[in-house]
């Protein structure tokens, strides 16, 4: 057991920093003022660091949406009930959601994998990774097993590598898990050392008893399970859940096989920010999409100092606010690639 985990774990490399050099070089030379195109620029700089070369391409997209069941959805921390995570599933693969939408507008595929649901759906466009029908109960007692836990995170390496191997050159975190806020939530708190107030939002839209009941949950569940903030398998296995895990494997996964992985929102970050404390390396290949009005958004991305590129008042998740950022990798790859140099253009230097 954990092979393909340690495999991976070693696999991360840090960036080529003659790429990045050369693409700011590069980028100094363009009809703009020096750094002018602001965190395009960035982007640019961190694709080549990622690829290993200024030689950019547009590349295909696929935004992975990954869905999971929450015991904890007893102690009514959603505002939606349980069943909607596989009704959502079917939606995924009939092309209904919001995601389907925002992947379509930037022609990136959606693909959607079973890490742990309840419903058992039988279609072929959905990938099957399912560990167990949903987690137990944190304020019980552990999410799963330590194994479960391995498992789930090494299914998402899995993937990010099959779809590397398919030619895919970017990744998007995506989720779909009905109370799935309150395991982030407890998973940031154990991680970081922090209190229930301060990584508790809304979620789907609960009321103020709802918010009262997850902090309470959030809570009892750190102090039941005592994850140890130094051991983040543990973390997962006690407090967390089977797509937060996967996409902390699909994170791995992506920065093992030179992929940049575009991270959503406060789910997504959670299962970004344990990614790196398996492999502090992996940071690297993170690109922070949008603030989620997800209260502890700020937070777990201020623990991954990562600064989101967009502001738009979202708070959805299934990878929409990633989604929304795939124009502008490529805008900043045709930048580099397109624009005229102060030389060809015959444009005078200051
Ligand atoms: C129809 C619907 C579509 C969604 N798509 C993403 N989420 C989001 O809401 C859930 C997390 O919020 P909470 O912890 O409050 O349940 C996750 O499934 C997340 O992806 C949705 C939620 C609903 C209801
Ligand atoms: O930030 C998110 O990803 C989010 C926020 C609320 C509900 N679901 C997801």
């Amino acid at each position: 057991m954990m092979e393909k985990l340690q495999k991976a774990i070693e696999a991360v490399r840090p960036l080529d920093e003659r790429a990045m050099e050369e693409t700011r070089r590069r980028l100094d030379r363009l009809t703009k003022p020096p750094g002018s195109l602001g965190r395009l620029e960035e982007l640019a700089v961190q694709l080549a660091g990622i690829a290993g070369t200024s030689e950019l391409a547009v590349v295909r997209k696929a935004v992975v949406v990954m869905a999971g069941d929450h015991g904890v959805c007893e102690e009514g921390v959603s505002a939606f009930p349980q069943e909607v995570t596989g009704q959502m599933v079917l939606n995924f693969l009939n092309g209904g959601a919001a995601i389907n939408v925002l992947a379509g507008q930037a022609g990136a595929d959606v693909v959607c994998v079973d890490m742990g649901i309840k419903a058992q759906l039988k279609d072929e466009r959905l990938i099957s990774r399912n560990v167990r029908a949903g987690t137990a109960n944190i304020v019980r007692g552990p999410a799963m097993t330590r194994e479960e836990a391995v498992r789930a995170v090494e299914a998402g390496i899995g993937l990010a590598e099959e779809l590397a191997a398919q030619g895919v050159g970017v990744l998007a975190t995506g989720e779909m898990g009905i109370g799935n806020t309150t395991p982030s939530s407890a998973m940031l708190a154990a991680l970081c050392g922090l209190e229930p107030e301060d990584v508790v939002g809304r979620g789907t839209g609960v009321d103020e008893a709802g918010l009262v009941r997850k902090r309470e949950a959030v809570a009892s569940a750190i102090r039941t399970n005592r994850p140890d903030s130094e051991d983040p398998l543990d973390v997962i296995a006690k407090v967390g859940g089977l797509e937060i895990a996967g996409l902390a494997g699909l994170v791995i996964g992506a920065a093992a096989n030179r992929l940049p992985v575009v991270i959503d929102g406060f789910i997504s970050t959670v299962a970004a920010l344990v990614a790196c404390r398996l492999v502090p390396a992996a940071q690297a290949y993170l690109i922070p999409s949008h603030l989620s009005e997800e209260r502890g958004h700020r937070l777990a991305l201020g623990q991954l100092g990562l600064d989101p590129l967009l502001h738009l008042g979202m708070r959805l998740g299934e990878g929409t606010g990633a989604a929304l950022c795939f124009p502008l990798l490529d805008a900043a790859v045709q930048v580099l690639n397109k624009m005229a140099t102060f030389d060809s253009a015959g444009v005078s230097e200051s």
